[in-house]
């Protein structure tokens, strides 16, 4: 049986393209995101690969992703279950400030924590390991078992909850986590065992 499960952060978004920290705002793809989004449909329909359900975020950069690819792979309308669980990290106080402002404000040190240390939550908002608490508890009873019972599985959703999964799937380190920084729009393909633990992964980004 086939235990597919796809992962692909949202395209370029309004406020990646201004550099703002956007965590639970909701702004919408760019150009340049639509065009991000709809190659990676087209990277998958390549692949001869179909999904059976779909996971998203409740924030429209993650919903508009994955419209857009179940476009190209002439899948619209396939079941699909939107969940705050799956939302990026909440950036708290910072939100909306622009990241390079942020750095000359608080210093490049600080802002590399608040962006990269595993549990260190920026002020008001979510560390990786707090985006963690509620991203593994998702993806173990509810994405997880949908895979297991064999349905081929798409989940689009964001930089930091998508890095909290693939921590848990990779079996990685704090460490190793924070160097992997995700492409927008650029799928991660794992294939599973019966127990969960990851076969093969290939990270279209590469
Ligand atoms: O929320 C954001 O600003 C980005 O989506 C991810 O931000 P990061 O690169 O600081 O993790």
């Amino acid at each position: 049986m086939e235990r597919l499960l796809v992962l692909v952060r949202h395209g370029q978004s309004e406020w990646n393209l201004k550099n703002l920290f956007t965590g639970w705002k909701d702004p919408d793809l760019t150009e340049q995101g639509v065009a991000e989004a709809k190659n990676a449909g087209v990277q998958l329909h390549d692949m001869k690969l179909q999904f059976d359900i779909a996971y998203t975020s409740v924030l429209q950069r993650a919903q508009k992703t994955l419209t857009l690819i179940l476009e190209e792979l002439g899948q619209q309308g396939l079941e699909t279950i939107k969940d705050q669980a799956l939302n990026e990290r909440d950036y708290g106080d910072i939100t909306g400030m622009n990241k390079d402002e942020a750095r000359q404000q608080f210093g490049e040190e600080q802002v590399h924590i608040w962006r990269r240390s595993f549990d260190i939550p920026p002020p008001g908002g979510e560390s990786l390991k707090m985006t963690a608490e509620r991203v593994l508890p998702y993806y173990r009873t509810e994405i997880l078992p949908q895979v297991l019972s064999g349905k081929r599985t798409i989940v689009a959703a964001h930089g930091n909850s998508l890095r909290a999964l693939i921590m848990e799937l990779e079996g990685l380190s704090p460490e190793e986590i924070l160097k992997r920084e995700l492409g927008t729009g650029a799928p991660v393909i794992y294939r599973l065992d019966e127990d969960g633990k990851v076969i093969s992964v290939e990270d279209l980004a590469d």
